[in-house]
């Protein structure tokens, strides 16, 4: 019998009746207006509601009996979502990949990468008629496919892949290999046991000459059987830390043939005749993963608000310890520390969410720019992309740490749900290009830009600060203002990329080559990469608040939003102070102001906290935690789950006869 009671914990009901606002606001707001949050929860309703809890006790199965069930739950998700016809999630992106869905399948998605990156993939590089043929087939199921793109032996430096694919001029096809270990595609989601085809990226061979990478659409099992077919060897790589379900794969070609029609020919083609015609810019082969980079951004955006959700309901149901030593214990929530670890992953979540919406635009221009046959817009994309994807992943994979330490020992149950969101969220500080990496893509495009910026050249908007900043070395006159929050910021950046050149400079003039000039000066690129990304979703969020955008919403929603901006900026600004004291000499006084304001921030978000969680309007099921329910009925759920446990099923388990009593007694 449950005993989880029909009602709210009182404490958690308190909050919502006391606050400045309503759920519902903020809410609307969040998710782009009311039309929008109806299809949001119109879904879930559909998808979520009916679904058998016991799917979320994966962590209770073996790695086989995990796949098997993710297999099922993704038919129930695919036949759903095709009942209903729906294609876009609430914010025009493409269903698949959206969040709206991840309640209905906790283990993760075998077939993510099929519905989330090969679709699109195919529809960024191949034909409309491969389109129609490859992308159809993917969209209705009758195909199954991965991304096959990772190798053992490389994953970064895609110009080392080894797999090639030679033209054969006589029987006008394409024949694959993996010639050695490292050359086996390792990695890619689905291609275990689900996929029938990959997209696979290789080396094009036209008689025996390197043409540079191109993608190529290669059947890996028989259509019927789904047997390997001759020449594939493939499988499952073993468990992984996190992504349980997800069926990650192995996979070797030999003499794999496939039609020359299988090559994906939007950008760079090859005749019947073996012409090879190049694509206009080689990086056009890059695009599917600057789509999936800024995807990512909403995501983890969306794993921090839920993280913070669980963690912040769970601090207004927990009391421990009085504040004052003769009144009774309080709720967690209101000891200043626990709100410091709450309340500013919060703000990141909207922080980020809100970059992803102006990064998202961008991604929507250059397509359509790409699809005019104009490309100079792409530098700037594939910056900003990298750079959010970077620093978005990497401060919500510590966020939720923080707000898992902030649950204490209960925080560590795997009921709680944020280990799960945390592995989840550590995964994509690798996949789609390692952070560390992307970071010196992003430092590159600095020097560059900063180059321009000295020759008094026009600079690409989202770095069109730093033209200013290389004039104006500090701020003359210190307000303390969110404006001169994120100026202080945009010249710290720019300061930084300034050293970071001269050094760069340095090293050359000194001799060395470019290539090993930028690997010594990588530490400060990086550096300079990471305080780019914060000066654009400072601007970002910013502007929300104080832009065009504030007009409509109700004074007491403005009110909310602007303590959470003003937590993010001086969270930000006290956070990289080493580089704001370099460009302009806070005085002792300044700095200590920042620390009481960020102390008052943190009390002016303290009355709605709950609902501006609530807001962020997570269905119980895709929290799915014992710590994070809506009701609040922590202690009864985290009790019922144990009492779940399936080594409680007998009152003696049957190793305790046959090895710890004999052992015991061997002792006596
Ligand atoms: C489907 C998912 C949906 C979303 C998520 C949902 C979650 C749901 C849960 C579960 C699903 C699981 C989902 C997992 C999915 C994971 C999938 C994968 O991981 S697929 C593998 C990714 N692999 C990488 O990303 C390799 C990273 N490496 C690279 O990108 C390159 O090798 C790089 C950039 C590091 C270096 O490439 P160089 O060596 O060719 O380039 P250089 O020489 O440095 O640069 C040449 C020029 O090209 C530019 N460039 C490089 N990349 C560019 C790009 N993408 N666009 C534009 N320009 C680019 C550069 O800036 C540079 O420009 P200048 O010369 O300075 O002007
Ligand atoms: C859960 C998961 C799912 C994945 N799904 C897919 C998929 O569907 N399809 C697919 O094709 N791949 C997939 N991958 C692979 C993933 O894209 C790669 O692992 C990723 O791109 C990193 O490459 P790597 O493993 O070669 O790391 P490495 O590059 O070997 O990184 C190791 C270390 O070397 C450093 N390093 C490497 N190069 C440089 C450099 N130039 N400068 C400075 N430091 C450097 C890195 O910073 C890092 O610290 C997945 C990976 C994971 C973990």
């Amino acid at each position: 019998m449950s005993l989880l009671p029909k009602t709210v914990n009182p404490d958690l009901q308190k909050e919502r009746d006391n606050a400045s606002i309503k759920a519902e606001e903020f809410a609307v707001w969040w998710h782009g207006g009311k039309d929008r949050l109806k299809i949001k929860r119109d879904l879930e309703l559909h998808i979520l509601d009916d679904l058998d809890e016991d799917i979320y006790r994966f962590p209770n199965l073996s790695h086989e009996e995990i796949y098997n069930a993710a297999i099922k739950d993704f038919i129930k998700l695919a036949k759903k979502i095709q009942e209903l016809k729906v294609e876009r999630n609430y914010d025009g992106t493409d269903i698949w990949p959206s969040s709206v869905l991840w309640g209905a399948m906790p283990a993760g998605n075998p077939l993510a990468v099929h519905c989330g990156m090969v679709i699109e993939c195919i529809r960024i590089q191949g034909t409309d008629e491969q389109f129609e043929k490859f992308g159809k087939a993917c969209q209705s199921f009758s195909m199954t496919s991965a991304y096959a793109q990772t190798e053992l032996g490389h994953g970064t430096f895609i110009r080392g892949l080894e797999t090639r694919a030679d033209f054969d001029h006589h029987t006008d096809e394409f024949v694959l290999n993996t010639p050695t270990i490292s050359s086996y595609k390792w990695w890619p989601g689905g291609m275990g046991q689900s996929a029938n085809h990959c997209i696979v990226p290789a080396n094009l061979y036209i008689d025996n000459v390197c043409k540079g990478l191109a993608m190529f659409v290669v059947p890996i099992r028989d259509m019927e059987t789904h047997a390997p077919l001759p020449g594939v060897d493939v499988g499952d790589i073993g468990k992984r830390m996190g992504f349980a379900g997800v069926n990650n794969g192995y996979l070797g070609l030999k003499n794999v043939r496939i039609p020359r029609t299988n090559m994906l020919m939007r950008h760079s083609q090859v005749h019947r005749d073996g012409t090879f015609v190049q694509s206009p810019v080689s990086v056009l082969t890059y695009f599917t993963m600057v789509y999936i980079r800024c995807l990512i951004v909403r995501n983890v955006a969306t794993q921090l608000s839920m993280a913070a959700t669980i963690a912040t309901r769970y601090s207004a149901v927990r009391r421990q310890s009085p504040i004052n030593p003769n009144e009774p214990e309080v709720q967690i929530i209101d000891h200043l520390t626990q709100q410091k670890k709450l309340f500013p992953e919060m703000a990141n979540s909207i922080a980020y969410k809100l970059a992803f919406t102006k990064l998202y635009q961008l991604y929507e221009t250059t397509s359509q720019d790409i699809k005019h046959g104009e490309f100079s817009r792409l530098p700037e994309m594939h910056s900003l992309s990298c750079i959010l994807k970077v620093l978005c992943t990497s401060t919500t994979m510590a966020g939720v740490d923080i707000l898992r330490l902030a649950c204490g020992g209960h925080g560590y149950l795997s009921s709680s749900n944020i280990g799960n969101i945390y592995l989840d969220v550590g995964a994509s500080c690798t996949y789609e290009g390692e952070n560390t990496v992307l970071l010196l893509q992003v430092g590159r495009f600095l020097m560059k830009s900063y180059r321009s910026a000295l020759a008094g050249k026009k600079l690409a908007p989202t770095v069109a600060y730093l033209q200013n900043a290389v004039k104006e070395k500090s701020l003359c006159h210190w307000t303390g203002s969110w404006e001169d929050l994120l100026k202080i910021l945009q010249i710290a950046t720019a300061h930084k990329t300034h050293i970071t050149y001269e050094n760069l400079m340095a090293r050359l003039k000194a001799g060395q080559t470019e290539a090993e000039a930028a690997n010594n000066t990588g530490i400060e690129l990086t550096q300079a990469a990471e305080l780019h990304g914060i000066c654009f979703v400072a601007a970002t969020f910013l502007e929300e608040v104080t832009g065009p955008h504030s007009k409509p919403r109700s004074p007491a929603l403005n009110k909310v939003l602007g303590n959470l901006l003003e937590l993010f900026m001086i969270s930000t600004v006290l956070k990289y102070m080493h580089e704001v004291l370099r460009v302009h000499k806070l005085s002792e006084a300044e700095i200590r102001s920042l620390q009481t304001r960020l102390e008052d921030s943190l009390k002016a978000v303290r009355p709605d906290a709950v609902v501006i969680c609530d807001g962020f309007d997570h269905h119980d099921r895709n929290l799915f935690s014992t710590l994070g329910s809506y009701d609040g009925n922590v202690y009864e759920r985290i009790f019922e789950e144990a009492k779940r446990c399936p080594l409680n099923k007998q009152p003696v388990p049957e190793v305790i006869h046959t090895h710890l009593k004999p052992f015991m007694k061997s002792n006596l």
